[in-house]
């Protein structure tokens, strides 16, 4: 459903980021030859440390970056041939992508729905089955603005959801919220999976990895460096648990060795 094959992405550093990136390099490969699979019915994990890539790996998924090298299709369509098509097939949810502060989680369901083509009657039956899920019901004519942090993300979750995606590609999906709404949105994540779709998370919380992911890729330094079941990553690093399998592959690969 999802297929990246020899995905290289280099971004040209202006002398600001270079100097934040303490580097003379004005090139910065965010993602290095990465190739992985899933399929409907899981939930894929990127899993790798900040600046690792998951965003850059992602954003070449959804169509919002082009690949310097390699090919994305998303349910059989190239991201570079066919956008649209991809764009129609996935929801993307990413901290970058912020919904208007203007405006209320109602209408940015109902514009959302009519920019995807649906009909008033299927966009009001999404929107009162995602926002009960949601608990946004009592706050879906309050200004996004005056929505607690928590709540704008749920109302994010839901509005990219308004057109039943195949595929759902969440960047950091729980950052920043509290254990409760964390939750609410991981056990979505689940049911989404029985309903068959595809869903791909990124996340540095191992907990989080361990327990929602079916297969997990380990990105360091752009490189996907293994990628498997929980089980086959703690067989191929002879660790325990996740956190200690992500240690040793991070000494084992990471350029400025740690420890
Ligand atoms: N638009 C950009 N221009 C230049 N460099 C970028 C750009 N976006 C990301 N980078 C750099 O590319 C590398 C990978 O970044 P990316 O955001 O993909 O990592 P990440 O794994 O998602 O990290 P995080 O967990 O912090 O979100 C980092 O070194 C980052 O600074």
């Amino acid at each position: 459903m999802i297929e990246i094959n020899n995905l290289t992405k280099v971004y040209r550093l202006n002398k600001k980021q270079m100097a934040e990136q303490k580097t003379k390099n004005n090139l910065k490969k965010a993602a290095d030859n990465i190739s992985l699979s899933a399929k409907k019915g899981e939930i894929y994990g990127l899993l790798g440390p900040n600046g690792a890539g998951k965003t850059t790996t992602l954003r070449c998924v959804a169509t919002l970056l082009k690949p310097t090298e390699g090919k994305v299709s998303v349910c059989g369509y190239d991201t570079i041939k066919d956008p649209e098509r991809v764009r129609k097939s996935i929801a993307f949810l990413t901290n970058e992508i912020k919904l208007d502060p203007q405006f209320t989680p109602k209408y940015m369901f109902n514009f959302f729905g009519r920019l995807h083509g649906l009909e008033e009657a299927v966009i009001n039956e999404r929107r009162e089955m995602l926002f009960r899920y949601f608990g946004i019901n009592d706050f879906q004519d309050k200004k996004i603005d005056e929505l607690s942090t928590g709540m704008k993300q749920k109302a994010s979750i839901a509005v990219s959801l308004v057109h039943d995606p195949e595929v759902v590609i969440f960047d950091e999906p729980t950052n920043g919220l509290d254990i409760v709404t964390a939750r609410s949105v991981t056990d979505y994540l689940r049911q989404l999976k029985q309903e068959g779709k595809l869903v791909i998370v990124s996340t540095h919380i191992m907990s989080e990895a361990e327990k929602l992911c079916d297969r997990i890729g380990i990105i360091i330094q752009g490189k996907k460096v293994a990628d498997g079941t929980l089980e086959e990553i703690l067989q191929l690093t002879g660790a325990t648990d996740l956190e200690d399998a992500f240690f040793e592959l991070y000494k084992e690969y990471s350029i400025e060795n740690i420890g």
